[in-house]
């Protein structure tokens, strides 16, 4: 054995010093709930785009949230992966995971992936190092140097290919996939990470009928052992995954229910038809 390979032997960090490996955080789900977002507020400027804004998400629940331009959902994203502080509010990963007080690496490391809507894939890398580049592994720099991987993680990654349908690509660039691709390869890239809250911006904004039908199965696949809120503008798409569906408008929370209660609710139809006569109007 070389003297590089006995040293990556040494960093195998799994094998050699389990105690190193990074430590999956305990999220405590007592009372079925992952997600706690209470009392939450944020003005840019005197502008309220989050207003007393309260949310409850089950564990292993697959959510959709919707809401016309400016309601408020990407900034309800930005406060619970703390990328934005807000100004007052409380949001609780578990109910012993205070997220007001982490900041965005921590919140990552506790087990909350988010997928942006463009996707970001490295298009020089094939579609198996882009997965690989994605995995928990200590940044010091001696272990990455030497770090290789173990079976373990080939198997992980193994079956995050099968996941998102791209094990017959795992030596493609990622470069030549096609859209919907590179998104399903995103979401794997949280998936090795083996997160337990996902949050998913427009997964199927520009993907095909078919694509988007895929997209369908695999975030309803995802479910379940995992807890997905999904933002997305397609109704027909939101139909068809969602169970409980949460409108936001200006800033709170406007209705939620299953797709057909949000359908024939009041205050929902009067906010959108809204929408589309002020669009009538400007057109
Ligand atoms: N950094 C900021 N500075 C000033 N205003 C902001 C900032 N970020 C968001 N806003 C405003 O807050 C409101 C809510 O925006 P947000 O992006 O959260 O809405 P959204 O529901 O995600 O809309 P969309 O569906 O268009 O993405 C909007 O009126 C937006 O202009």
């Amino acid at each position: 054995m070389s003297t590089l390979d006995s040293t990556r032997e040494l960093f195998r960090r799994d094998q050699v010093w389990p105690f190193l490996a990074p430590a999956q955080a305990e999220v405590n789900v007592g009372n079925q709930m992952i997600l706690y977002v209470e009392d939450l507020n944020l003005s840019f400027d005197g502008f309220k785009a989050l207003n007393n804004l309260n949310l409850y998400i089950n564990d292993g629940e697959l959510r959709c949230l919707i809401g016309a331009n400016g309601a408020g959902k990407t900034t309800l994203m930005d406060v619970i992966t703390g990328k934005t502080q807000c100004d007052s509010g409380t949001v609780f990963f578990g109910q012993n995971h205070n997220l007001l007080n982490k900041d965005e690496a921590e919140i990552a490391q506790l087990g909350i992936g988010r997928k942006f809507q463009k996707p970001t894939v490295f298009e020089e890398q094939t579609v198996f190092d882009n997965l690989e580049l994605s995995l928990k592994t200590d940044k010091r720099v001696l272990p990455t140097l030497f770090s290789r991987l173990t079976p373990t993680q080939i198997d992980r990654i193994d079956e995050v290919l099968k996941t998102i349908g791209l094990a017959k690509h795992r030596f493609m660039l990622a470069g030549a996939l096609s859209h919907g691709q590179k998104q399903w390869l995103e979401i794997g890239m949280l998936l090795v990470a083996e997160p337990r809250l996902l949050l998913i911006d427009e997964p199927v904004a520009g993907m095909t009928a078919q694509e988007t039908e895929r997209t369908a199965e695999l975030l309803t696949s995802l479910a379940g052992e995992r807890t997905v809120i999904v933002v997305e503008h397609d109704m027909e798409f939101v139909r068809s995954i969602a169970r409980t569906v949460t409108v936001l408008h200006q800033g709170s929370v406007l209705a939620e229910g299953t797709m057909d209660q949000i359908q024939s609710n009041k205050d929902v139809i009067e906010v959108y038809l809204g929408e589309e006569a002020a669009a009538g109007e400007q057109a």
